[in-house]
């Protein structure tokens, strides 16, 4: 099964995803094997949301020799991808080569880990540039950002997002790797949205790093510190 739903969240559920991220979360993965990684890892997760959560139609075909039945994937051409300024950026290279003809929106959401962890478990964030496309009631709008924690920048992008969405759109959220407490908080404030993710991990440490986790995404993929 491509999509497993769970109690919290759904699982994308495939070898090759579970084999990929366990790359990206080995400390030994340098910066350029981490980018390839989550580009490799976006476009099977791109394959997966086709699979499991759109539709599939029969149409009329005429091959070289004779008249038949093929089958097309319907909405592929009503896709908008959302990402979330920093880390998403070589996670939605690889959903692009699964949705070639998405339409591109840019979310630059960061922590403000200056601020710490309130002591609610969230964080304040800075929101310093958002440029959407124009988001129709049949398009599947998949907000994409490899690292889904306290669910602060996630809650912060669909807040964002539904602004301009129709409430026909449907929205999903794309993480690599998830905290239970991120997943329970964007179901909480977005039960209309639905949240996909490789892994949920075990829980988050006093500084909002998930656990295990795979470290700062941000970082790893663009070599910064
Ligand atoms: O669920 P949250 O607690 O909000 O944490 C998740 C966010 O943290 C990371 O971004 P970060 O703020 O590090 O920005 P970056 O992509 O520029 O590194 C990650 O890419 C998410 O956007
Ligand atoms: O574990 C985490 C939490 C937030 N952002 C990351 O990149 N990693
Ligand atoms: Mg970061």
């Amino acid at each position: 099964m491509p999509i497993r739903e769970q109690e919290h969240g759904a699982l994308i559920d495939h070898a090759l995803a579970t084999h990929t991220l366990s790359r990206l979360r080995s400390v030994e993965t340098e910066q350029i094997g981490f980018r390839k990684g989550l580009v490799k890892l976006g476009r099977i997760c791109g394959y997966e949301i086709i699979d499991g959560a759109m539709d599939t139609e029969y149409v009329e075909i005429e091959t070289p020799l004779t008249d038949t039945m093929g089958q097309q994937v319907g909405g592929l051409d009503d896709v908008v991808i959302i990402n979330v300024l920093r880390a998403a950026t070589p996670f939605v290279e690889g959903l692009l080569k699964a949705f070639p003809s998405a339409r591109q929106g840019v979310i630059s959401a960061g922590r403000n880990e200056g601020a710490g962890m309130t002591e609610d478990g969230t964080f304040p964030i800075d929101v310093d540039y958002v440029k959407l496309p124009d988001i129709s009631p049949e398009d599947t709008v998949i907000v994409a950002d490899p690292m889904l924690a306290t669910g602060s920048t996630a809650t912060t992008v669909l807040s964002r997002v539904a602004e301009d969405a129709p409430d026909e759109a449907e929205v999903m959220l794309l993480a690599a790797v998830s905290a239970p407490e991120g997943v329970c908080r964007v179901e909480d404030e977005f039960p209309d949205v639905s949240v996909l993710t490789v892994a949920v991990d075990d829980h988050l440490d006093e500084d909002g790093y998930i656990v295990p986790g795979l470290g700062d995404a941000g970082d790893r993929a663009f070599g910064t510190a």
